[in-house]
């Protein structure tokens, strides 16, 4: 058996101790989770995602309210919605070949990386605190026949175990609030190749509203996270070699997916904090992408 053909069991063999107990805790949260607005939009189609959704809402594809099948109809919307954000952040890689390998910092049920090996054919890397997570991962990699090419490990992704210059391009697809940004950078600029591409799509405060609102203090509390400025985003790219080449406001683009799952059955009561901060002007969703030089 080659390394790349590791079972669930021994992929979580590798677990190192949580580096803090922070870290131990978020760990716990996500072997602990399984909300249906995760697991019924995956089931969707099998892509299991731990993000929220961009784009124009299609009402013809919601039906009416009295359709029987309605529920059932918002659910593919809904996850639609997610799929394409995850679908902008891979477009915003660049250049990718079969041969490259790609890193997955923060990967959840392991959505994105089958959308990226997918779309490029590459090796495709995730690392996530949760145990039940890279199992989950790997398992659905299995199913798809493609675990030689996708694989997630149990693994902190402030110290991973990828040899420097080794990745093409990296990215965090909401989850660099679970740790520190100047720590966080320091590693994909270690990995990244020169001319390497990282992304990330993610919530921050907007420090033009001067300090995280209620709304964000709420969210914080809620994913017990720690949402950070976009400003310090920017500062911690600049001091790791990482050039911001588009810096996109996508909030605009997911108030319509919020406006929508607040309507749904499935509802976890974050919405309200969601719409009312990106409303006020507190809080922005982004896509960074920047330059490894
Ligand atoms: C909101 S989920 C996002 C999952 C995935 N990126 C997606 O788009 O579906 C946050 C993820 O970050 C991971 N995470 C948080 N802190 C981490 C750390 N220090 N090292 C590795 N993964 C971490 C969690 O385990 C979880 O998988
Ligand atoms: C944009 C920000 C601040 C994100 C915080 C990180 C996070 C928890 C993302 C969604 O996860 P999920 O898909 O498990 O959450 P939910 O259950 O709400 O869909
Ligand atoms: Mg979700």
């Amino acid at each position: 058996m080659t390394s790349t053909e590791l079972t669930a069991t021994e992929a979580s063999v590798f677990i190192p101790n949580p580096a803090t107990p922070y870290q131990g805790d978020i760990a716990r949260y996500w072997d602990g989770e399984a909300r249906p607005v995760n697991l019924r939009l995956g089931d969707v189609d099998g892509l299991y995602h731990h993000h929220y959704g961009i784009g124009e809402v299609d009402h013809a594809a919601l039906g009416d309210a009295d359709d029987s099948e309605s529920e059932k109809k918002l659910i593919t919307e809904l996850h639609r919605l997610e799929s394409a954000q995850a679908e902008l952040l891979l477009e915003h890689l660049g250049d990718i070949g079969r041969d490259d390998t790609l890193v997955d910092a923060g990967c959840g049920r392991g959505g994105s990386m089958v959308m990226a090996h997918q779309r490029f054919g590459c090796k495709v890397e995730g690392v996530t605190l949760s145990a039940k997570q890279a199992e989950f991962a790997n398992r659905r990699a299995g199913e798809l026949r493609i675990q030689d090419h996708v694989r997630a490990r149990v693994c902190n992704m402030l110290s991973t175990p990828f040899e420097t210059g080794q990745a093409a391009a990296s990215w965090n697809n909401e989850s660099s609030m679970y740790v520190d940004l100047h720590d966080l950078f320091a590693e994909h600029s270690r990995i990244l190749k020169v001319g390497g591409r990282y992304v990330t799509i993610t919530g921050c405060w907007n420090p033009r509203y001067g300090q995280p609102s209620k709304w964000v203090s709420q969210i914080n509390a809620h994913f017990e996270c720690n949402i950070h400025s976009r400003r310090e985003y920017l500062r911690a790219m600049a001091d790791n070699r990482l050039v911001p080449q588009a810096v996109i406001d996508l909030t605009p683009d997911t108030l319509p997916y919020w406006e929508l799952r607040a309507t749904s059955s499935l509802v976890t009561g974050i919405e309200e904090a969601f719409i009312n901060s990106y409303r006020d002007g507190s809080f922005q969703y982004v896509l960074i992408a920047a330059d490894r030089v």
